[in-house]
Parts: C-alpha cells; sequence; structure tokens
C-alpha cells in the first residue's frame, strides 16, 4: 500500500529530517515507528499524508507516486487517508461535533447519516457526551480523543497516527491501542508513531526504527523489540 524508494527530505533552512529511507507497508499491515524526538517520524507520515513532498526518491500510495500527484487529484488521495496528530488540530470555534463531522461534510455526506456517524465515533472513543462543547473545554486526552474520532469518521483504508497516545493515561492508551487493533482487524492499514516502547513491546507489531532521519531497523511482528541496540531511547 506505501512503498518507499530512496527517500530524503530536507525543509527549507537546511535541516535533513530524512535521507534514503526505504520500506514498505502492505495492505492490512499494522506497524509501529519508533525513534529519538527529531529522528523523523513526523515528517515520514506528513510524506504519506502529502502534507509534504520529498526532495528526493519516490514515496508510493497505491502504486501511485505520491509526489508526482496532480494537485486536483490529492483531495481524493487525503480522504484515503485518517491522520490523527500530535497536536490534534481541532478548529477551537467549532463544536466537538462539527470537528468530527468535518470530512463527512466535505465529503457530501447526508445530515442524517453524519449524525448517526459522528454518534457512534464519539461514543467509540468516549466523548458522546461532550458533542456540543468547543475544544478548548476539554482536557489534552480529550481534544486527543476528539482528533481519533474525526481521522476514523470516513472510514479510511489507512490510518496514520502520530503519538496518539501522548496525552492519555495508561488505561486509555491500552484501550486505544486495542482499537487500532481491531481497526486492524477489520482491514484497516495502520501505521503509528509511538515512543511508547513499552506498549509496543506488548503488542509485539512490525517495528520500525528511524534514527537521524535514516531507516535503522525494520523488526517483523512478534520478535521483541528492547530499544537498547541502537540507543533509540
Ligand atoms: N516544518 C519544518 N521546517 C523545518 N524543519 C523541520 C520542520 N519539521 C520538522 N523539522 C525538523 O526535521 C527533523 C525531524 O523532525 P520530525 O518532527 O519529523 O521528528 P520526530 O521524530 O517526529 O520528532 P518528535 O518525536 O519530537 O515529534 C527535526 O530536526 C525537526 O526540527
Amino acid at each position: 500500500m506505501i512503498r518507499f524508494e530512496h527517500v530524503a527530505k530536507r525543509y527549507p533552512g537546511g535541516i535533513q529530517a530524512l535521507s534514503d529511507v526505504n520500506f514498505s507497508l502492505e495492505k492490512g499491515e499494522l506497524a509501529f515507528l519508533t525513534g529519538h524526538s527529531g529522528a523523523g517520524k513526523s515528517t515520514l507520515l506528513r510524506l504519506i499524508a502529502l502534507l509534504e513532498r520529498p526532495s528526493r526518491g519516490q514515496v508510493m500510495f497505491d502504486g501511485r507516486n505520491v509526489g508526482k500527484l496532480a494537485r486536483r487529484h490529492i483531495p481524493y488521495l487525503r480522504r484515503r487517508i485518517g491522520v490523527i496528530f500530535q497536536d490534534h488540530r481541532l478548529l477551537s470555534d467549532k463544536k466537538v461535533f462539527d470537528n468530527v463531522a468535518l470530512p463527512l461534510m466535505i465529503a457530501g455526506v447526508s445530515y442524517g447519516e453524519i449524525k448517526r456517524r459522528v454518534r457512534a465515533a464519539l461514543d467509540k472513543v468516549g466523548l458522546l457526551e461532550k458533542e456540543n462543547m468547543y475544544p478548548p473545554m476539554l482536557s489534552g486526552g480529550q481534544q486527543q480523543r476528539v482528533g481519533i474520532a474525526r481521522a476514523i469518521i470516513g472510514k479510511p483504508p489507512l490510518l496514520l497516527a502520530d503519538e496518539p497516545t501522548g496525552n492519555l493515561d495508561p488505561e486509555m492508551s491500552a484501550e486505544l491501542m486495542n482499537y487500532f487493533l481491531q481497526l486492524n482487524e477489520l482491514g484497516v492499514t495502520v501505521l503509528i508513531a509511538s515512543h511508547d516502547l513499552e506498549l509496543i513491546r506488548q503488542l509485539g507489531r512490525r517495528v520500525l526504527v528511524l534514527k537521524d532521519g535514516e531507516m535503522i531497523d525494520d523488526l517483523p511482528s512478534r520478535q521483541i523489540y528492547t530499544g537498547d541496540a541502537h540507543g533509540t531511547v
């Protein structure tokens, strides 16, 4: 589903965030992306989500080179990707309900259907009673969960999550990971950037390891990752 071929990303100002990254993620896989702060995890996710373009190499999504995609095709591809951002990216002047409904409104879904699906998604993340509140009235963890509901509402075949458990307590983190596993079992491809090595280890899934912009390891499912070998923690 995703293939990186010799991908490099240099930001204006000269920061080399990624260099010569190669990996692929098959349809239906769930993998973690880990590495130290500044290793390039968010950049890698942003390249897949078409929020950045590579400086070199090719990012392939569903067999298409996304770096070469015509502007008019971008909205279609973006709708196929649910993104959970580290900083939530909620609209603070819109109610929780409207924040979650946004992808469906853009897709032209009927109001009745939007209402049903938004309520179901908010229920899933335990926030149904907050639907009429505004994001600044919620805790960091609750805002994160609104972002999760918004990412999954359009039933995207690919889900990208950037530190989704960063603001959550251990119980909520475990619940969220279980939810990602459930979505994955339903066929959703999932890539999760995370520092939470304990949780990653417990789940025993594939782990991609970035260090200083290079992909230094790709550990298959079930192999226990200690995090010590490359000093990534
Ligand atoms: N928009 C940007 N402009 C310039 N430099 C950037 C930009 N975004 C990220 N960088 C730089 O690129 C490098 C990789 O950053 P990135 O956010 O991808 O790392 P990360 O592994 O996600 O880190 P963290 O775990 O702290 O979120 C860092 O040196 C960062 O300062």
